[in-house]
């Protein structure tokens, strides 16, 4: 903070954020009950894994959607294929419209692939099972490239996804690569005792987030924005000019 006025997280306190996450919520786009009742599905069959973005991401991902015209979806990291749908129900309308969504997991993959059947907004929606690095070149294979790339999977391929993304020019040039949970519960800014989430696994994924930013920031062939949004996201482009 360059002696701003007001600091980009505005609220005191965790009762405050859940509020305004919810005021949030109800004032913007609506998410249809099809996808909400999706998630509390999934979460009812694979209980120990709450692995989905808040209702509040799907919105930001819609929106994004409709504002940078986004035709192509790659999705890495589908789980039961919760934000998958809500790209779907964004690109409904759209008459070349197709989502790619990547899953190492077949168990959720069975949950995505028996909710996308029965819902018709969900037939743009393709799952490619296995590793995302394999899929990755599968996708190059056929000369895909995408104008909106979701980054949500294993964390310490994160490194290596970008790299296949961008040596395999698979972000279309004027395409957006939006990544998760960049600031680790803060902890890739402030790992001292101040921030009391830090124990032994989330301080060493910190580590990881942290050199992920640092590589991104660092490539000359794109510029990031890093946002103090959900569990940190960036949105990272082709430098112009
Ligand atoms: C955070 S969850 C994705 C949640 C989903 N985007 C949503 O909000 O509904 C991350 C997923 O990435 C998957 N994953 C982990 N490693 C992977 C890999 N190497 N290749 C593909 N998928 C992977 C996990 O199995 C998990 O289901």
């Amino acid at each position: 903070m360059i002696g701003d006025l007001y600091p980009s997280t505005l609220f005191p306190n965790g009762q405050v954020e859940q509020a305004v996450d919810e005021y949030c919520e109800q004032h913007s786009l609506p998410v249809p009950s099809y996808i909400t009742e999706h998630k509390v599905r999934s979460l009812e069959e694979l209980k120990d894994h709450d692995y989905m973005v808040p209702m509040l991401e799907i919105q930001f991902f819609m929106f994004m959607v409709g504002i940078l015209d986004v035709e192509t979806v790659l999705e890495i990291g589908c789980f039961t294929g919760y934000s998958a749908l809500g790209f779907a129900e964004a690109l409904k309308n759209k008459p070349n419209a197709k989502i790619t969504t990547l899953e190492i997991d077949p168990k959720p993959i069975l949950i995505a692939r028996k909710a996308f059947k029965g819902q018709p907004e969900a037939q743009i929606i393709e799952v490619l099972g296995g590793d995302a690095t394999a899929s990755l070149n599968f996708l190059h294979g056929q000369s895909r490239s995408f104008d909106l790339i979701f980054l949500d999977a294993n964390k310490e391929g994160y490194a290596d996804y970008f790299k296949q993304i961008l040596d395999l020019q698979m972000l279309s040039p004027r395409g957006v690569l939006v990544v998760d949970n960049v600031l680790w519960r803060g902890l890739v800014a402030d790992r001292t005792p101040a921030n009391h989430q830090g124990n032994e696994i989330s301080l060493a994924k910190a580590e990881v987030m942290d050199s992920f930013n640092k590589l991104v920031k660092a490539d000359d062939r794109v510029e990031q924005l890093v946002l103090p949004l959900f569990d940190g996201l960036s949105l990272i482009r082709w430098k112009r000019g």
